[in-house]
C-alpha cells in the first residue's frame, strides 16, 4: 500500500498505552515497599514508569527514610518478588483491559498502511500482548530481552524504527512516562504522550486519555513541525 503521508510508523510503549498494567507494577512495587516500610506515593511512582526493573527498585530504596544497604543478591530477590507479585497481578489481564480509543486508532494507521510498533522496558510484554490478544496485531514488538539500554536511552524506539525499516524522522512515538518521552525525543521522533500536560514538557502533544489518540490531530502536528 502507498503511504500519502508524511507518517510512516506509530511506536507505542505498552505499559499504561495499550493497557493499564502500569497500575499493577505499581501495586507490587507499593507491596515491596510496604514489606520495607518505605513511604511509596503514586506522585513518586510517576518516576518509575518506564524505567527498568532494577533502576525502579533503586528508586524506590532511594525513597527510605535511613539507608539501608542491600547486596547484589538481595536486590535480585526483591526484584524478583516483586516481578512475582506483578506476574500473578496480569495473570487475569483479557482482551476487554486493551485501553479505551487503541483499537480503533491501530486500525486506523493499518487502514492507511502505517506500520506499527511495540517498544517496551518489560520483560512480560510478550505475556501482557498474548493476553490481550495482540501478539500478531503489530508489525514488530521489541522487548527488554531485544536491548541493552533502557529508557530515557533512545535504543528500544531506535531498534523498533529500524526493524521496521523507517527514518526516525517519519516515526511517531506514544508513551505515558517521562522517561519513555525522553526516549522518543532522544531517538529523534514525534512524541505523543498520555497524561497530565505539565509532566511532559518535552512531548510534541500531550493527550488526558488514550481515547484521544486521534490521527487526523497528529498528522497535523507532524506535519507543522517537520
Ligand atoms: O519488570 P518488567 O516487567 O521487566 O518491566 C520493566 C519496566 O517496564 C516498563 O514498561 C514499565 O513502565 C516499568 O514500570 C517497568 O519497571
Ligand atoms: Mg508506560
Amino acid at each position: 500500500m502507498i503511504t500519502t503521508s508524511t507518517i510512516q510508523a506509530v511506536i507505542f510503549d505498552l505499559d499504561g498505552v495499550i493497557t493499564d498494567t502500569a497500575e499493577h507494577h505499581y501495586l507490587a512495587w507499593k507491596a515491596i515497599a510496604d514489606e520495607l516500610d518505605i513511604h511509596f506515593t503514586r506522585a513518586f511512582n510517576e518516576n518509575l514508569k518506564g524505567v527498568s526493573r532494577m533502576d525502579s527498585l533503586k528508586l524506590l530504596l532511594s525513597q527510605a527514610d535511613t539507608p539501608v544497604q542491600f547486596t547484589d543478591k538481595e536486590m535480585e530477590e526483591l526484584a524478583d518478588r516483586k516481578n512475582k507479585l506483578y506476574q500473578s497481578l496480569i495473570e487475569s489481564i483479557t482482551p476487554s483491559d486493551i485501553l479505551p480509543g487503541v483499537a480503533e486508532f491501530t486500525a486506523e494507521l493499518q487502514r492507511r498502511g502505517i506500520k506499527t510498533a511495540i517498544a517496551s522496558a518489560s520483560k512480560n510484554a510478550f505475556t501482557v500482548m498474548n493476553s490481550l490478544g495482540l501478539t500478531n496485531a503489530f508489525d514488530i514488538i521489541v522487548d527488554a530481552a531485544k536491548i541493552k539500554n533502557t529508557k530515557p536511552d533512545p535504543e528500544v524506539f531506535s531498534t523498533a524504527a529500524e526493524l521496521l525499516g523507517v527514518e526516525p524522522s517519519h516515526c511517531v512515538g506514544v508513551e505515558d512516562a517521562a522517561a519513555g518521552v525522553q526516549a522518543i525525543k532522544a531517538a529523534g521522533m514525534f512524541a505523543v504522550a498520555i497524561g497530565a500536560k505539565e509532566a511532559f514538557p518535552q512531548a510534541d502533544l500531550v493527550l488526558s486519555s488514550t481515547s484521544e489518540l486521534d490521527y487526523a490531530k497528529i498528522e497535523g502536528l507532524f506535519i507543522a513541525n517537520s
